[in-house]
Formats: C-alpha cells, structure tokens, sequence
C-alpha cells in the first residue's frame, strides 16, 4: 500500500505540490489527471524518490521513500518509472531493449519472457527491429515493456498513451491494463485522456496548480461532478443556472454534458442555434439560450443556424447536478 501525507514540495519558490494526502490499495489503477502545469509529473517524481520533500512524507508498503539527499541512487528498487521522454537504445533492436531490464533471475528464461512482454505490448513482428527505426508511439510501448520487465510492485507512468494513435491505444490499453492485474501490479499514471481514467482507473486523484481536488471513483466523478473543472475533464460541459429550465424557481447552477440535452417538441429549454458541427455519430450544437449564456448539446439531425428549439434535460438529472455553493 502506498501512503501519501501532506506532501508539500517547492522548485526554488514555486509551490507546486501543496499538502498532498491521499492513499493507493495494492493492485488497484490510479490516475493523476488535470490541466497541464498542475503537478502530476511532479508528483510522481516524489512517489518514485527523485525529490526531497519540503514537508510531509510517502510511505510504501510501511518503508519510508527518501529523496536524492538520502539516495546515492535516486528511484525506489521495488517500484518503475516510465517519464515522458523515453530512454531507449536507438542503435539496438527492440528485443535487447527488453532484455537489457529483465533481472538476472529471469536471464535464464529470457527469450520467453520477452516474447510474453513483446505480446503485452502488440510489437512481436517489430522483435528484431532497430529502435531508431521506430514511431513515436511504437518506441513509447518498447518502453511499458521495459518498466513490466522487471515486475515492480508499483509503476509509475508518465502520460504512457499520448504517442500512440487512437486505432491502436484501445486494445493496447485493455492487454496492459489486464496484464497488471493479473501480476497484481499496482499502478499510478498520469494522463490528460480522460478516456483512460474513466476505462482503466479503479481510482482518480483530479490535481489543480498543486492541490488535490478530488480523490474518488473516475464513475463517481463523472455522474457527481463536484466542479466545471472535474466535469471538464471528461468533455465539454454546460453550467447553466437552474431557473433558465421551465418548471424550476430554485437559484444555483447545473453542470450538464451536452448528450444529456436532446432536442424535443415538448423540452424545457427554449434555444437558438448558433452553428451546428458534424462529429461521426450526430452534430455537435452550439447554441444561446434566455440570458444568452452558450448551450452546447447533441442533435441527430443538422439544425439551421438561426433556428429555434427547443431541448429537454430530464428534472431528475438537473435536481442531482445541482452545485451546492
Ligand atoms: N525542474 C523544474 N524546475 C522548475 N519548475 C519546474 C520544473 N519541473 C516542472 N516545473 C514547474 O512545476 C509545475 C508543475 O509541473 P509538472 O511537470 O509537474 O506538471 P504536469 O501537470 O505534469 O504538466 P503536463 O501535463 O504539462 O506534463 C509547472 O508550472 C512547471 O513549469
């Protein structure tokens, strides 16, 4: 188990980790996701030794974890950390970057291991290929199979998806995510997709300019989201105040996604369309509602621009979304 207590940390005088406290269960998935700027690098230098706290402390597995001031060799022997710039041998082929950080118990059965991590992976055709000759996505998975080589108990990751196309992250994510589980490797990744929270993340730490916002499911989050900014993470979101929403007096506002709003005869919110943007399944719609606030939904059908609708958000969702301050 990971324990994490008021970590506070500061580059020359630029607080950037400010009373950190949160805790990871052996084997479970967590991420670190918000804007960029707010810390998740950071943060998982400390988890992994690389900085001296300025206060607090972080205790894995009841060892304390100690910085580079008490470190001749920064970084925690029991856990991996993949950064967002990779380290890989350029000159040599994928399987001896592999092979390079299996442990010398595996030596023996080396080949089989890196066929098995090669499969984890997707890149057994690309075995015997040089690393210099690879993408940008393809070297980022040579790296998850070097930190897998040598079955750490926690990993760390660093933005591990963001070189890779959309076309193949999917099925890579599920094999990796799976295999941990299998292991019972407990994982910690930052990321800015919040697709990879929401499929893969038994926990989600949601960080602002150094704080921790939240710390809760990534399902919680989605259908509870206690901020704009924690609703943001997910997509576009429309904070309206309740009372443009016919049948509704109350003050405060609402934080609804736009493919909670459908156009219908008889909605509660009277719109006019602004543009309407075409994206695969239906059109995106941008549009302005009473008090001219912008209201974004879904609609199946092209909307004319000038046009008016009206849309309609089920009472008992706008009554759960509603902010409390
Ligand atoms: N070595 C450094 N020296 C000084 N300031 C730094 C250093 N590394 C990061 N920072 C600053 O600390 C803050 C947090 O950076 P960090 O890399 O942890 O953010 P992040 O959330 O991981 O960002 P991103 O999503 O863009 O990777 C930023 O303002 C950054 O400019």
């Amino acid at each position: 188990m990971l324990n994490v207590n008021e970590v506070t940390f500061a580059y020359q005088n630029k607080n950037t980790l400010k009373s950190i406290n949160f805790s990871v269960e052996k084997g479970a998935h967590t991420c670190i996701i918000g804007e960029s700027g707010c810390g998740k690098s950071t943060l998982l230098k400390t988890i992994y030794g690389l900085l001296d706290l300025d206060e607090g402390n972080i205790y894995w597995n009841n060892e304390q974890v100690l910085g580079p001031a008490y470190n001749l060799v920064p970084g925690h022997e029991k856990m991996r950390y993949l950064a967002q710039e990779d380290h890989l041998m350029p000159y040599t082929t994928v399987s001896e970057n592999i092979q390079k950080h299996l442990s010398r118990q595996q030596a023996e059965f080396s080949e089989q291991r890196t066929q098995e991590l090669l499969e984890v992976i997707d890149m057994t055709a690309f075995a015997k290929s040089k690393v210099k000759n690879l993408s940008g996505g393809q070297k980022q998975r040579v790296a998850l199979a070097q930190v897998l080589a040598k079955e750490p108990e926690l990993l760390l990751l660093d933005e591990p998806f963001n070189f890779i196309d959309n076309f193949r992250k999917n099925k890579l994510r599920r094999d990796f995510f799976n295999y941990l589980k299998k292991q019972e490797i407990t994982c910690i990744f930052a990321t800015h997709d919040s697709t990879d929270m929401l499929g893969f993340a038994d926990q989600a730490l949601v960080m602002k300019e150094g704080e921790l916002l939240a710390n809760d499911s990534s399902e919680n989050l989605f259908n509870f989201p206690p901020s704009k900014y924690i609703a943001s993470l997910f997509t576009e979101v429309n904070e309206l105040d309740l009372q443009l929403f016919e049948g509704f007096k109350e003050d405060g506002k609402v934080l609804i996604y736009p493919r909670e709003l459908t156009v219908a005869a008889h909605g509660n919110l009277k719109v006019n369309v602004i543009k309407s943007y075409f994206n695969g399944s239906d059109y995106f719609v941008e549009a302005n509602c009473k008090n001219s606030a912008l209201v974004y939904f879904n609609s199946d059908k092209l909307l004319d621009e000038f046009s008016t609708v009206t849309i309609y958000c089920k009472e008992e969702l706008l009554i759960k979304r509603l902010q409390k301050d």
